[in-house]
C-alpha cells in the first residue's frame, strides 16, 4: 500500500482562488513588503516565487534589499520604516539573516498586526496560548493541510523534527494545542530512528536532505516533509510513502501552503474579509472523532 498524498498543491490553489475573489469583491489594496538581506540565491528564488504568487491574486508587494553587511540597526531601521507605513499591511523578513544581525530583534520589530509570517515572540506566544494572532506561515499551512484532509491529532504521539523558531518550535506548540501529544527531535537528539518508529504524526522539518529514513516510519503514519533541497529533495526518503498512510510530496506538499498562509494572512491584515472556509489558520476546532490507531510494525 502505498500512503494518500496530502497534496498541498491542490489545497494552495483552492485558498489562493477564494481569496482571489475576496481581494476583487473589497476595495482594499493588500500589500506585503518583503525584506531580503544580503544576496542568497535560494532566498531571492522564494522571494520570487512569493511575488509572483501574490501578483495573481491580487496583493501588491514591495521588495526591499539590503546589503549583506548591514548591522542589526540598520536591519531594524527598514523594518521600523515599514511598520510605519501606512500603505505596507505585512511584511515578511526572509530567514536566515547574515550571522552578524540579531534575528530575534529584526523579528520583533515587525508589528503585532503586520505580523503575517507569524515570526515575532509576541505571535509565537500566541500560538501556544491558542489566543490569537497570525500563525507561523509554515507550521500554520501545515496544520490548515492536515484539516484539510480531517487527519486527527488528538491523543496522537506527534514528533517534531526541528525545534527552529519559524518552523519546529510553533509547529510542536500548534498540535499540543490540538491536544497531541508531541515530542521534539533536534541535533543533540541521540534515538532519532526510534522516536520516529513511535510516532504517528511525523514532521521532518530539519533542514537535512533524507535524515528521515524510510525504514523508521511505523505503518500508517501520518509523515509531513518540510524540508526542502535543490532538486525537489525533502527531509524523508521517498521510500517512505510505501509505508505511510498520508505523505506530504516534495514540491507540492508543504511549500505551496506557506505561501498561501502567507497571501490569506496579508489580505486579512489589509482588512479583507477572508472567510474561514477559505482558511483554517485562524479557526481552532476540536478534532472530530477518535485518533485513529496505527500499528507500529517494529
Ligand atoms: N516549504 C516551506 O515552506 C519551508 C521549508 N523550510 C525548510 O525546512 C527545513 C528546516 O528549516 P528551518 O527550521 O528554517 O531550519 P533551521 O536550520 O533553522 O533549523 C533546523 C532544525 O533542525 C535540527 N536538526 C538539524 N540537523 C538535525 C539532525 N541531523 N537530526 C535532528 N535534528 C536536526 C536543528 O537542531 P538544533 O536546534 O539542535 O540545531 C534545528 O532545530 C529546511 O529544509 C528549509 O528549507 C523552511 C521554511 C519554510
Ligand atoms: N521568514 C521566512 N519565512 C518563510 O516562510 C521562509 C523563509 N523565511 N526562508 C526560506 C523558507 C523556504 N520557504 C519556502 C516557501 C515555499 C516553497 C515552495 O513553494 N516550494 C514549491 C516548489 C517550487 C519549485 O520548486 O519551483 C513546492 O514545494 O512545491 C519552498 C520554500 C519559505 N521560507
Amino acid at each position: 500500500m502505498t500512503a494518500q498524498i496530502l497534496d498541498g498543491s491542490s489545497v494552495a490553489t483552492q485558498m489562493l482562488a477564494s481569496l482571489r475573489s475576496a481581494i476583487a469583491d473589497s476595495v482594499l489594496h493588500p500589500t506585503l513588503a518583503t525584506v531580503l538581506v544580503g544576496d542568497d540565491p535560494a532566498s531571492h528564488t522564494y522571494v520570487g516565487m512569493k511575488t509572483r504568487r501574490a501578483a495573481s491574486v491580487g496583493i501588491a508587494t514591495r521588495a526591499v534589499t539590503v546589503p549583506a553587511s548591514a548591522s542589526t540597526d540598520e536591519v531594524v531601521q527598514v523594518v521600523a520604516a515599514l511598520d510605519a507605513d501606512p500603505y505596507v499591511h505585512g511584511i515578511l523578513v526572509q530567514h536566515p539573516l547574515p550571522a552578524q544581525v540579531d534575528e530575534r530583534r529584526v523579528f520583533d520589530t515587525i508589528a503585532d498586526r503586520k505580523d503575517v509570517d507569524g515570526v515575532t515572540s509576541a505571535s509565537f506566544a500566541s500560538m501556544s496560548l491558542n489566543t490569537g494572532g497570525f500563525r507561523g506561515c509554515t507550521p500554520g499551512g501545515i496544520l490548515t493541510l492536515l484539516d484539510h484532509f480531517e487527519i486527527p491529532l488528538t491523543g496522537r504521539r506527534a514528533v517534531v523534527v526541528g525545534r527552529s523558531p519559524i518552523l519546529g518550535l510553533p509547529m510542536g506548540m500548534l498540535m499540543l494545542a490540538r491536544d497531541a501529544t508531541v515530542t521534539y527531535c533536534h541535533s543533540r537528539t541521540s534515538d532519532l530512528a526510534h522516536q520516529i518508529r513511535d510516532a504517528e504524526v511525523v514532521i521532518a522539518a530539519a533542514g537535512s536532505p533524507q535524515l528521515v529514513k524510510a525504514d523508521w516510519v511505523a505503518r500508517d503514519a501520518v509523515v509531513v516533509d518540510a524540508g526542502y533541497h535543490p532538486g525537489g529533495i525533502g527531509d524523508v526518503e521517498p521510500g517512505a510513502a510505501e509505508r505511510a498512510g498520508w505523505i506530504t510530496p516534495v514540491p507540492g506538499g508543504v511549500g505551496p501552503m506557506t505561501i498561501a498562509t502567507l497571501l490569506t494572512h496579508t489580505a486579512r491584515a489589509a482588512g479583507v474579509d477572508v472567510t474561514p472556509a477559505t482558511d483554517a489558520t485562524s479557526r481552532v476546532r476540536s478534532d472530530a472523532g477518535v485518533p485513529g490507531s496505527s500499528s507500529n510494525d517494529r
